[in-house]
């Protein structure tokens, strides 16, 4: 488990204090895959280097299994980073060496013998699928392979704790996915923690069971990813869910648009039932679906749905409460009554 206590880190800027991270207060659970969402700036490397005493704290402190690492130095730390591995947006391999160089430095710095070096080297290939990969330079690998090289180096001392810095940033579309299943097999099979940092909301949203999303240096909101994706509880969440989501009605057709339209957010269990066919049979009114996805969280559905009601004023007023009252959401995008 890791616990943030108080956490602040500042900054000297220009002869001014810069606080990046403010007060972060909040645990991560052993095992799980912990997201960190937020804008440029937020403070979100910031925070999770703290976690691996990259980054010193300015006050507060940093438990990890119980333990207040925080003041850790020379032996104590570096036994610390072995058990915590990282990996960068930008893969950071020594170039001048291959691929199994790269992975066997942090194992021989780790005191282990050249057989024991080169039985893991193997068995770590073999787990990120790169076992044919073995004497290539970074130079000849595809960012995917890059980033697998990485992942085995980060966990080649059994690290239980992976923490990710935009790891999937530089990577394609397909890529990211590849890398994404990867980490959440090594989550299962080996019950490592994750704590994945991203600009990506797409990440969170595949992999994360939770996560905190961060402006300007503080904590604003932490929860189950579901949760937070489907009802946020804060304005800066649903905004940066909103400038992220692509989802949203070009004005030219809202402003075409007769009837009034409503975006219907559907989740849970009743994202499955026909609300829509029935508000239209019960109060005989006709609908048009201008826009609409059901997507899947954590395998739980959440459905956006925008439509066009078309009908006389006052089924379409009946009409409108009986779906604010059926689903997890309803707003009156232009009224048109
Ligand atoms: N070593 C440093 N010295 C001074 N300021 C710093 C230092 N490291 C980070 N900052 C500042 O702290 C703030 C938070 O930076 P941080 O990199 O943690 O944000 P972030 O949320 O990870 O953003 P991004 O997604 O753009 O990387 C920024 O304003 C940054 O300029």
């Amino acid at each position: 488990m890791i616990e943030f206590k108080h956490v602040s880190v500042s900054f000297k800027q220009h002869k001014q204090i810069f606080e990046a991270v403010n007060d972060a207060h909040f645990k991560i659970e052993k095992g799980e895959i912990f997201g960190i969402a937020g804008s440029s700036g937020a403070g979100k490397s910031t925070l999770l280097r703290t976690i691996n005493l990259l980054q010193t704290v300015s006050s507060g402190e940093i438990l990890v299994d119980g333990e207040n690492v925080t003041n850790y130095r020379r032996t104590q730390l570096r036994i610390l980073r072995r058990n915590i591995g990282m990996v960068f947006q930008h893969f950071n391999l020594a170039r001048n060496l291959t691929v199994y160089q790269n992975i066997a430095f942090v194992l021989k710095a780790a005191g282990k013998s050249k057989v024991e070096t080169e039985t893991r080297v193997n068995e770590l290939l073999d787990l990120v699928n790169l076992s044919g990969k073995s004497n290539s330079y970074p130079a000849n690998l595809s960012g995917g392979e890059k980033q697998r090289v990485a992942i085995a180096r980060a966990l080649a001392n059994d690290a239980k704790i992976l923490l990710c810095d935009e790891p999937t940033s530089a990577l394609d579309l397909e890529t990211t996915s590849s890398i994404l299943s990867l980490l959440k097999d090594l989550n299962k099979k080996f019950g490592i923690t994750i704590v994945i940092i991203t600009h990506e909301l797409d990440v969170i949203k595949s992999i994360c069971t939770r996560c905190a999303v961060m402006n300007k240096g503080s904590v604003v909101e932490i929860g189950d990813v579901y949760d937070i994706f489907t009802k946020p509880r804060e304005d800066f969440t649903r905004q940066l869910l909103s400038h992220t989501s692509h989802f949203n009605l070009p004005e030219q057709i809202i402003d075409k648009m007769q009837g009034p339209i409503i975006r219907l957010t559907f989740k849970g269990d009743t994202a499955n039932n026909p609300i829509l066919y029935y508000a239209a049979n019960t109060f005989q009114i006709g609908f048009n679906i201008l826009l609409g996805k059901v997507e899947y969280i954590n395998d739980l559905p959440l459905g956006i749905l925008y439509v066009e009601l078309i009908g006389e004023t006052e089924p379409l007023k009946l009409a409108i409460e009986f779906l604010a009252a059926n689903t997890a959401d309803l707003e009156v995008i232009n009224h048109g009554l």
